[in-house]
């Protein structure tokens, strides 16, 4: 496992070393404003695939950060899903309420078509669906688009669908029966993927706990699906079975850890540990199962990836339902090997990597 070390700012090839990546592409345009960087990880599994994120990044070196990062937990969540993609991430610089125009887009996209398919985008954070169109009117290499445009559709049922397989598969472990009927779960986020994941626990007969963000969401998923609301903080202190973090990332941290009364952590959220060198030891201290973010928030790709096979939806969730296994495995590796789960399902993605490109080597 690749242990990454902080790096003075300056140190751009230092970074990209360290991430390991293959290629990172600066783009700029004068006229349009346009900022943008792609971080193309790895592509020994196939093209790297991952959604244009726009964001007002605090420094250049912020930006940069991001994108390496987000590359490569591209790279393992698509190596250790099966798919034959590589990992990829774009970022474009920039307040997407000031500077976002249909050339702007369209210049990013003769970006990412100059690639030749080596990067395939897709819709991230402050992208909408009408930015998509205009970056495909430049390139063909771009995935997650709305069925009305021939595409594969939200992705947010199948997320459910892995992350509620994942959760089993962990609970499985952590109480030998995959059965969450009677357990007590605690949802942090109620939105797209949250509410769908919901409707898979309240059906098999979990008692569950919820916050949002928005107070209105929460109480309305309270009331559909008989769940008790809880204040936004107060979720880390629900006497429960499950936690399952569906909102943001970073929220098993320092000031959270000792608080949570679960026995398995399992949710959509990407990025759930903070330091997952840190935390995810952390949680073994406490006998808390986690059943790493990558590995079950991967029905979204592989949503994605059926479009670019020309699969379709029932072929992305019969994929998506692998998710149990895959999670089982890597829960026994980890045990197996004395490694916390997260440390586990990112060896588990290198072999992968590793193996295939063995393979590969031959012409
Ligand atoms: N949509 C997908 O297919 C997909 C795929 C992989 C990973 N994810 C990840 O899953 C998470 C949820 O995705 P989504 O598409 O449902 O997003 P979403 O924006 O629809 O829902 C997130 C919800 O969390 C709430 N929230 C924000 N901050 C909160 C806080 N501090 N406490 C409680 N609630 C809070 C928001 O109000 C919102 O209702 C994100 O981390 C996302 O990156 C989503």
């Amino acid at each position: 496992m690749v242990e990454i070390q902080a790096l003075p700012e300056t140190s751009i090839f230092g970074q990209i070393a360290d991430y390991q990546h293959e290629q990172v592409v600066f783009c700029h345009d004068h006229e349009t404003g346009l900022k943008a960087i792609i971080g193309i990880h790895n592509t020994v599994l196939g093209p790297a695939l991952g959604g244009t994120r726009m964001w007002h990044y605090a420094s250049e070196a912020e930006a940069l950060n991001d994108v390496l990062r987000l590359s490569r937990g591209m790279t393992y969540k698509a190596a250790i899903s099966g798919l034959n993609l590589g990992g990829g991430k774009a970022v474009i610089i920039g307040d997407a309420k000031t500077i976002k125009t249909e050339a702007l887009l369209r210049k990013f996209g003769r970006f990412v078509q100059n690639l030749n398919g080596k990067y395939i985008t897709a819709e991230d954070v402050n992208m909408t669906t009408k930015d998509m169109e205009y970056i495909r009117m430049e390139t063909k290499h771009v995935a997650g688009l709305p069925e009305s445009m021939g595409g594969s559709g939200d992705p947010s049922p199948v997320t459910a669908y892995g992350t509620y397989m994942g959760m089993k598969a962990a609970a499985k472990k952590a109480f030998g029966s995959d059965s969450l009927a009677g357990k007590r779960i605690a949802v942090q986020g109620v939105g797209h993927v949250g509410t769908y994941l919901l409707e898979h626990l309240t059906k098999e007969g979990a008692h569950i706990v919820l916050t949002d963000y928005y107070k209105e969401r929460a109480e309305e998923a309270g009331a559909k699906f008989g769940a008790k609301v809880v204040g936004l903080d107060d979720i880390y202190d629900q006497d429960v079975d499950i936690y399952s973090p569906c909102a943001l990332g970073a929220t098993i941290n320092d000031d959270t850890i000792d608080r949570l009364k679960c026995s398995v952590v399992a949710g959509c959220a990407n990025n759930q540990l903070k330091d997952e060198n840190v935390h995810g030891p952390a949680l073994v201290d406490r006998g808390i199962l986690y059943a790493p973010d990558f590995l079950i928030n991967a029905g979204g790709l592989i949503n994605v990836y059926s479009e670019v096979t020309g699969s379709n939806r029932q072929g992305a969730l019969t994929q998506t339902e692998k998710i149990y296994d895959y999670t089982l495995q890597v829960l026994e590796k980890a045990a197996a090997e004395g490694l916390h789960p997260q440390q586990a399902a990112i060896r588990q993605a290198e072999q992968r990597i590793a193996a295939i490109g063995r393979v590969k080597s031959t012409y």
